[in-house]
């Protein structure tokens, strides 16, 4: 089924659809295809944000007293529906960021499993029998939401990064403003609209379109928003953290990340390569698990970087949507941008281009989209700019380790800590990388990339809050302890 292009998407405020009090709209382009418009969207201002959130904080009231297995039912139905519109869905994030339709298939897939996966916990132990010290009295634990969550969500993962927080902040009795990237508003307006149809009460999910200077910053900075959630860039992470801060709001950031990928002298060399590929240019490199740095053990580097290069020859670059395509376009002109300045940074660092060009991708499909080849660096050394600095691209450097030990060193030398991985058949080899390695991720013989929603997902440095995400670890963040002491 085709989806309908060039629609106008609403804002979602108190169980209603309307327009933004400004009148304005945006136009979501398709990065593939820059005459192609996906849809326009509510370019919102702070009146509208403050409707929203006054309809979050009058739902909590209500909503925080549901019984979690009531939560969850509305859940499995938001999961139901997302599941009968997965198809159209996907093919929406496809045409808004550019990822293959085969991966959003696969992450709108994601997104119905969080649902379900949450709708479990509503039913799950939340507190703690301690013993008192005065033996006639009961203490215990018990958790309280925070009242009013505030979602700020990238582009690069448009359905599952607002489900892997809103279904969470939801189960555990919350009531949730989003605000997603603008570049995939519309999708996120066809998530919420799954949540409308599964018939949450009005106010209790909401959404705000518009620019992060003025909705994403107006919601860290709202004085009734108890919790900002965030994932995105480091620069605006912060900012949104000092925000949130200033009034002692909750917050939580996930950011980037310069994920290595160590190639031991016995590594299966040819699960490595395909490990490398994988792990660094699926979604055209735009994952914050994504391999940017591969770490080589001279031993291996000579044969590594041959079958790396033969087998980057396949690739296949053009429209998500046409069967095959193996990589899409840069998610817009910035990315792009940004890419094409690491290439030319890298030359002129002295780094040796093996792959890939300083210019974009050229080719009949390819003149009306943010194309750009994959890159591979050789000859790079760990303080250049292009191994240090997130590219968020299909950019790979190569690193030359005279031994494992300097490679797990190299590894560790970025200001970064999202996920790294080893290839190596060693036991000892990979006990000392799971040891010594300062990541939230750590994966052996496995690419960088891939997040199992079951499992906490975090960073350690400057990739995180030192939160974690997903799993039953979100328990932490979208809740409070309440410690309660009973005496008849
Ligand atoms: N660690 C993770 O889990 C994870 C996952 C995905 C992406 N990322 C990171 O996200 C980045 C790419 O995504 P992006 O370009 O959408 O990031 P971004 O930081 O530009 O934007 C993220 C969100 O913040 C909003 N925003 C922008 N300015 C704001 C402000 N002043 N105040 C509040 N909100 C504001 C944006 O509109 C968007 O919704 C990369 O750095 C990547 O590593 C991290
Ligand atoms: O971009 C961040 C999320 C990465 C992810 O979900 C994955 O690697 O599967």
């Amino acid at each position: 089924m085709a989806i309908e292009l060039g629609k106008t998407y609403l804002n979602y405020i108190d169980g209603g659809w309307g327009p933004s009090r400004s009148g304005n709209t945006a136009a979501s382009l398709n990065p593939a295809n820059i005459n192609e418009i996906v849809g326009y969207v509510q370019l919102s201002t702070k009146e509208d944000l403050d409707r929203a959130v006054a309809s979050a904080k009058d739902a909590s009231k209500s909503w925080r007293r549901l019984a979690g297995s009531a939560r969850g039912e509305l859940l499995i139905k938001a999961a139901a529906v997302l599941e009968s519109r997965l198809e159209e869905i996907a093919e929406t994030m496809t045409r808004e960021m550019g990822k293959t339709f085969a991966e959003a298939k696969g992450e709108t897939a994601r997104g119905i499993a969080i649902l379900r996966y949450y709708a479990g916990e509503g039913m799950r132990r939340i507190g703690d029998v301690i013993p008192s010290t005065d033996s006639e009295a009961l203490m215990l634990t018990t958790r309280v939401p925070l009242g009013v969550v505030g979602v700020i969500s990238p582009w690069n993962f448009p359905v599952a990064i607002p489900v892997w927080k809103m279904a969470p902040a939801l189960i555990y009795g919350n009531t949730v403003v989003l605000k997603p990237a603008q570049e995939t508003a519309v999708t996120a307006a066809k998530l919420v609209e799954c949540f409308a149809e599964a018939g949450l009460p009005a106010g209790v999910v909401n959404l705000v379109t518009g620019s992060g200077a003025l909705v994403g910053q107006g919601l860290a900075e709202h004085p009734d928003v108890n919790g900002i959630t965030f994932t995105g860039s480091n620069q605006v992470g912060k900012r949104v953290a000092q925000a949130a801060l200033a009034r002692g709001a909750k917050y939580q950031l996930e950011m980037g990340g310069k994920n290595p990928i160590i190639i031991a002298a016995d590594a299966d060399l040819d699960l490595a390569v395909d490990a490398t590929i994988s792990g660094g240019l699926r979604s055209s490199g735009q994952k914050c698990t994504a391999t940017s740095r591969v770490i080589i053990v001279n031993e291996v580097y000579e044969a590594f970087k041959k079958r790396l290069l033969a087998k980057l020859e396949g690739i296949t670059i053009g429209n998500g949507m046409d069967a095959g395509t193996w990589m899409g376009p840069c998610a817009n002109e910035q990315q792009l941008t940004t890419v094409l300045s690491y290439i030319q940074q890298g030359l002129e660092e002295g780094a040796e281009l093996m792959f890939g060009s300083i210019s974009r991708a050229e080719g009949p499909q390819l003149t009306k989209g943010y194309f750009v080849k994959p890159a591979v660096f050789g000859n790079v050394s760990s303080r250049m700019r292009i191994a240090q600095e997130e590219i968020f691209g299909p950019v790979l450097a190569l690193i030359r380790a005279e031994s494992f030990e300097e490679a797990i060193a190299l590894a560790n030398d970025t200001e970064f800590g999202l996920s790294a991985s080893v290839f190596t058949q060693n036991i000892g080899n990979m006990l000392t990388f799971i040891q010594d390695l300062d990541a939230g991720l750590v994966r052996v013989n496995s690419e960088t990339a891939g997040v199992e929603l079951q499992a906490p997902f975090g960073g350690t440095k400057q990739s995180s809050s030192h939160s974690r995400e997903q799993g039953q670890a979100a328990i932490e963040f979208f809740t409070s302890i309440k410690t309660v002491f009973i005496k008849g």
